[in-house]
């Protein structure tokens, strides 16, 4: 667990643990800086861990340095996080520098010193750069994007709110950049109970006559208007997201989370954990996530070289297939943007740790 003190760290390794998701016969190893604050805490929460759960709790270790990373499965949620300071806006670029360098320290340590075989779930942002990173290194079904699984899971909620059934009667992704960015496929949702015809009129009456078309417009206005909101009424901000159509307040909900000074830790690591547990399964089970594409994807008649949230098989050696399905136009559209906005974002960093591996800087005129 890279990052094992930070907000998310800490909640993943907590859940991993309470979950009983690693048994106790195998190790959970706390990764911190040996130049930081975390070296220190990173003890200090693997005794507080051995303290709440001794009885089914697996054996606990500490590694400081990225050369000593062992496991099969590697989470990485190092690195600076943005957009928690309220009426703050996330520089994204800011965030890429910082932790385009991070990526970089330990997917050369993986690369050097791993087993060949892990897999990597990356749940630091940017999270398409971290994969794009760990990918080059390590190879890219080996490695894994959790904002997609996050993205999903919360767009279920929210359909399944309005729909008023719980989350885990629907299906269907939410897919493209982890963000602003991403891309809710409506022609996925599926009803567990429903037949095509009554999920039709659900799907119809919940989403209104809106496309993806207006997404970003919607989504920029909804955060104009909920910061307005929150000024002087934080309940009633919420209360603003709920009046909203289930795929704005997929974005909506989370950005007012953050900006309300508290962060997302929780469902972070839920989500990473669904991920860990899949692939220490040992069976194939279907996910979405950030996954670095090899033409595997044509959209808008052109194939996808990069990383995109899709869904995707995965199992114990990382992931193995794409399974997009047909889309509707509005959502090939978008995602095809996205795909390009991504590789756009991503490109100069690629291009600044090629060489030496150590300039991370980004190129002339390049933006993240
Ligand atoms: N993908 C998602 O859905 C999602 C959701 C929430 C947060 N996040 C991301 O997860 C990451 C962690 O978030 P958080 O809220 O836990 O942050 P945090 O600030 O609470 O913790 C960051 C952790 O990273 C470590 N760290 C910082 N700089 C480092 C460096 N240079 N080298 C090694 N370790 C370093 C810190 O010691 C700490 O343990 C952020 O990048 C955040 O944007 C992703």
């Amino acid at each position: 667990m890279l990052g094992a003190t930070g907000d998310v760290g800490r909640q993943v390794c907590t859940q991993l643990v309470e979950r009983r998701v690693l048994p106790a016969t195998s190790r959970l190893q706390l990764v911190g800086r040996a130049d930081g604050r975390s070296s220190r805490a990173t003890y200090g929460l693997a005794a507080d861990l051995v303290d709440a759960y001794d009885e089914h709790a697996p054996l606990l270790d500490v590694a400081l340095d990225p050369a000593d990373v062992v496991a099969d499965v590697v989470v990485v949620a190092a690195g600076r996080t943005a957009g928690t300071e309220p009426g703050v806006p996330v520089d994204r670029r800011a965030l890429a520098a910082d932790n385009a360098r991070v990526f970089a320290t330990y997917a050369e340590a993986l690369a050097r010193h791993g087993s060949g075989r892990e897999v990597v779930v990356v749940v630091s942002n940017p999270v398409e750069l971290g994969v794009a990173v760990f990918a080059e290194a390590l190879g890219r079904h080996r490695v894994i994007g959790m904002g997609a699984w996050l993205d999903t899971l919360r767009f279920r909620r929210e359909v399944a709110a309005s729909i008023g059934v719980r989350r885990h009667r629907v299906g269907g992704f939410a897919v493209g950049q982890h963000g602003d960015d991403l891309v809710p496929l409506w022609s996925t949702v599926r009803i567990a109970g429903l037949d095509v015809a009554e999920r039709r009129a659900e799907v119809a009456r919940v989403r209104g006559a809106r496309t993806l078309a207006t997404y970003d417009e919607e989504i920029a206005a909804a955060k104009r208007a909920l910061a307005t909101a929150a000024v002087d009424d934080l309940a009633g901000a919420f209360r603003l997201v709920d009046s909203w159509p289930p795929d704005v307040r997929v974005a909506a909900r989370p950005w007012m989370t953050q900006q309300s000074g508290a962060k997302t830790a929780a469902g972070t690591a839920s989500a990473t954990i669904d991920l860990i547990d899949t692939v220490l399964d040992g069976r194939d089970t279907v996910v979405a996530g950030q996954v670095a594409l090899d033409r595997e994807v044509e959209l808008a008649g052109k194939p996808v070289e990069g990383v995109l949230g899709v869904p995707v098989v995965l199992g114990p050696e990382g992931w193995t297939q794409v399974l997009l399905p047909a889309l509707a136009d509005d959502e090939e559209r978008r995602l095809a943007a996205v795909a390009d906005r991504v590789s756009r974002s991503i490109e100069p960093w690629l291009t600044a740790t090629a060489g030496d591996g150590t300039a991370l800087v980004p190129v002339e005129g390049g933006g993240a």
